[in-house]
């Protein structure tokens, strides 16, 4: 064992009965103690009542950079408790390392026939490790890095697209193994033990289990129930908020199931930030099933509101169309920007959020607080908000699952993956073809190949430049349906044309308040500027002269000093 470096604890204050069994580990630091620093290998040496504390490592790497860094990850991680009196924790922060690489005569050193700890020294070690109280831990001690990678993020992307070149190559000169296939695997190498292929599942859910769906939430009523799981509307015990709790019918750890779970916690972890896709809060395992806590949407889904106005006989309006189409489509940009797809918009996966708002009815209230006297109106606010990501996937690594086949472009079934941004295009271009009317759509057949065509019936009661965009939006060739981007741009979608008149009202009363806000500070700042002395605004006036003349200003320091700087020295001035 080489000594590596020693730290200086002699203005650490302690009595000779110090020893190695009041070392305290704090909780959190097993990783780097782990790497750098085994105290159970014997790498921590302390012996009374010599006030030197040694420090040991197993690394080659002692230059003095590398071990101030480990010295310091140590500091960070170990207090020393003394048995009588403790001298305050931000003493070790004291420790000092000696300058010189060159480590001098430590007790170890002289201690040459010094053994590592023994079993019976390790547990006594052990025994004395402090857990944070009340804090039981709910994994149990895993032999793998316990972190998933999320192939969604960039980084995981990153690592995927690393493992594809790899594969890539390992595959050149090899014809007999066939194409590349470009698959993301969330499983794939789980027994591989190298550095370089580590799994992208590390985190087996049977080892995660959590029991916190009844001890967090008060399950209010089932929603509904899906192909793979029920969704259920539940209030957390603690915040006392509405959430919509996804949680798989069948045990999903261990089953072919786990990836397609796992795939849309993926997604929704890294898609849920947006005002248009449903917001994610958290997943866990329990009872080996998974469990998503989303956003609550209080409108349903599309789904269900194209069925109630059937029903009602009351069909959506130009406008409330116009809303849908520009709320989904900010979605799926933000999607889309992310260099990933939804693979399966339909109304079944759109949902929605109604929020009461009251408004003033004051048009000229420079602000929306209320006054006991104004009248009041109260109007709803509609938001569309994409969810269901269990089908997302990367575009620049794609694993394809069809989604529902009413919605799916002829590329897609053609396993041509070149285009998939469009594939949601076309599904979106459908969606509105239904939600204004069109449905129900077919499955299959003759008519399921017209629509592939473009031959779509026009809808009468829609203008025509509406008709157009929606036959634009499901063109045969991917290539020629505007993208997310362009459809938020079209002028068919010119969110003025969307917005209520309270809401007009309310933008324009934001605008006012803010014009408000700017002449009072302008009127202030001109206040100020009057009542500074005569010479100092004359100065100042002089300087924005000088400025505007493109000469270089009177410091600020020479200013209210009085000095006249002499520029070419002015640096010697002060
Ligand atoms: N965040 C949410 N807010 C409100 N209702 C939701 C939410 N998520 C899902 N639901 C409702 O719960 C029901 C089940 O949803 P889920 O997505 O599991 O099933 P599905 O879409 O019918 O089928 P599949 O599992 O094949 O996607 C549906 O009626 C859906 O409208
Ligand atoms: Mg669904």
């Amino acid at each position: 064992m080489e000594v590596v470096q020693k730290l200086d604890i002699e203005s650490y204050a302690y009595d000779s009965e110090f020893d190695i069994s009041s070392l305290t580990v704090s909780s959190g630091c097993d990783a780097s103690m782990e790497q750098g620093f085994d105290i159970s290998r014997g790498d921590f040496h302390f012996s009374s009542p010599i006030p030197k504390f040694t420090l040991t490592a197993n690394s080659d790497d002692s230059s003095p950079e590398h071990v101030n860094e480990r010295a310091s990850r140590v500091e960070n991680c170990i207090s020393l408790r003394h048995r009588r009196s403790s001298p305050p924790y931000k003493k070790v922060r004291a420790l000092r390392l000696f300058q010189s690489p060159a480590t001098p005569k430590t007790l170890l050193e002289k201690c040459s026939d010094h053994t590592p700890a023994t079993p019976a020294a390790r547990s006594r070690l052990f025994s004395r490790f402090e857990k944070p109280k009340g804090v039981a831990c709910a994994y149990p001690k895993l032999d793998k890095p316990s972190v998933n990678i999320n192939p969604f993020t960039p980084n995981g992307m990153l690592l995927m697209s690393k493992k594809r070149t790899r594969s890539k190559r390992s595959l050149v000169g090899s014809p007999a193994d066939g194409p590349d296939v470009q698959k993301f695997e969330v499983n794939d190498h789980e027994d591989s033990d190298s550095e370089v292929e580590q799994p992208t599942k590390r985190l087996a859910l049977q080892d995660s289990n959590i029991p916190r769906y009844r001890k967090e939430f008060l399950e209010v009523r089932l929603i509904g129930t899906g192909e793979f799981g029920s969704v259920y509307e539940c209030i957390n015990r603690l915040d006392g908020c509405t959430y919509a709790v996804k949680k798989s019918i069948k045990p999903v750890a261990g089953s072919a199931n786990e990836k397609t779970a796992l795939n849309e916690v993926y997604a929704h972890a890294v898609l849920g930030q947006h005002h248009h896709v449903v917001r994610y809060y958290s997943a866990w395992a329990e009872d080996n099933h998974m469990i998503i806590q989303n956003e609550f949407c209080n409108g349903g889904s599309l789904a269900e509101a194209i069925e109630e106005r059937q029903r009602e006989k009351r069909p959506f309006t130009e406008p409330e169309l116009r809303r849908l189409l520009l709320h989904v489509s900010e979605g799926l940009r933000y999607i889309h920007s992310m260099q990933l797809v939804h693979m399966d918009i339909k109304p079944g996966n759109i949902f929605i959020s109604r929020d009461k708002r009251l408004y003033t009815l004051h048009d000229d209230s420079a602000d929306d607080g209320f006054e006991e006297d104004d009248p009041v109106s109260t109007e709803e606010e509609i938001t569309y908000k994409i969810g269901d990501l269990g089908h997302v996937t990367s575009v620049s690594n794609p694993q394809v699952e069809e989604g529902d086949c009413r919605y799916l472009p002829c590329e897609i079934l053609q396993e041509n993956f070149s285009h998939l941004a469009k594939a949601d295009i076309f599904a979106l271009g459908l969606t509105m073809y239904e939600t204004a009317g069109g449905g129900p759509l077919p499955k299959n057949g003759e008519e399921w190949h017209n629509i592939r065509e473009g031959k779509l019936k026009g809808l009468q009661q829609y203008s025509q430049d509406f008709n157009d965009l929606i036959k634009q939006m499901i063109h045969p060739h991917p290539e020629m349906r505007p993208s997310a981007v362009n459809l938020i741009q079209h002028r068919v979608l010119s969110p003025f044309g969307n917005q209520s008149k309270a809401q007009l009202r309310r933008e324009l009363n934001a605008e006012k308040l803010k014009n408000e806000i700017l002449a009072k500070q302008l009127e202030n700042a001109e206040k100020c500027f009057k009542s500074l002395p005569a010479n100092l605004i004359q100065q100042f006036s002089g300087n924005a002269s000088d400025l505007a003349e493109g000469k270089r200003p009177v410091s600020a320091r020479s200013w209210l000093t009085g000095k006249k700087v002499n520029r070419s020295h002015s640096t010697t001035n002060f």
